[in-house]
């Protein structure tokens, strides 16, 4: 579960969030939208601890990310929208470094299941990253969180530049996580993903949460009418 308090950052005189109250429940996906610089990735990088709240809290699993940064990190995964990897490495071995650096230590058999279950084709588990297209990197970064057995994702415009079949695919990946019950937390620009895979949508302007909607309650064409109304 994944929940900001008042929580506010400002950089000199401007507020890049300001007073943000939300809750994201275990198996629930929340899409935050909003134009350039409206505060998406500023808040994701408050839940990841990247930076400090200028006042109210951030916290994993009723755990404060600030007070208890290394605690939380342990809880989430995180995929921003190219995903780093080594490029020397294959997919399997990227899998195998980042889910041990996490504590944990998975057989062959085990790490090329969870790529599997990313969606990974299997002549990819062996080649070097180097050769990947963001897609397939994008999948072992969800590798990574299934292997963490990660309860909260964070997801900072994970489709843009994707393929239709590519998104179509990690909308499929992401709600299954959703359904085993992990917290998700996507920014986007993408107002059709977010339709189709949120179960609430958040609209952002200038720092503050201004609306937010049940992704059930609207269709794809009024949510882009309420979008373009509020930014
Ligand atoms: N390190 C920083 N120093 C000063 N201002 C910053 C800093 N980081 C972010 N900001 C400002 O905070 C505001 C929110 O930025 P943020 O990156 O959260 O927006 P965003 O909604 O993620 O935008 P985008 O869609 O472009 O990714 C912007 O006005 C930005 O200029």
């Amino acid at each position: 579960m994944l929940t900001a308090k008042n929580l506010s950052k400002t950089y000199g005189n401007h507020t890049a969030l300001n007073r943000l109250n939300l809750t994201i429940q275990a198996g629930e996906i929340f899409a935050l939208l909003g134009q350039n610089g409206a505060g998406k990735t500023t808040t994701i990088n408050l839940f990841l601890g990247f930076i400090s709240p200028s006042s109210g809290s951030a916290n994993i699993n009723g755990i404060s990310v600030a007070d208890n940064a290394l605690e939380t990190k342990k809880h989430l995964a995180y995929i921003p929208e190219t995903v780093m990897l080594y490029p020397n490495l294959t997919g399997i071995e990227n899998l195998d470094f980042f889910s041990a650096l996490a504590g944990f230590s998975y057989s062959k058999e085990q790490l090329k299941s969870f790529l599997s279950k990313a969606g990974l084709q299997e002549t990819a588990h062996h080649q070097d990253l180097g050769g990947y297209s963001k897609g397939m990197r994008q999948k072992v970064g969800i590798a990574i969180a299934i292997a963490k057995n990660a309860k909260v994702l964070l997801l900072d415009e994970p489709t843009s530049g994707l393929d239709p079949k590519a998104s179509n695919e990690f909308s499929d990946i992401i709600k299954e996580l959703s359904a085993n019950g992990t917290a998700i937390l996507m920014a986007t620009h993408d107002i059709f993903r977010a339709k189709e895979v949120a179960h609430r949508i958040g609209i952002m302007k200038e720092g503050n949460l201004v609306s937010v909607i049940d992704a059930k309650d609207i269709s794809a064409n009024e949510l882009e009418q309420l979008y373009l109304q509020t930014v």
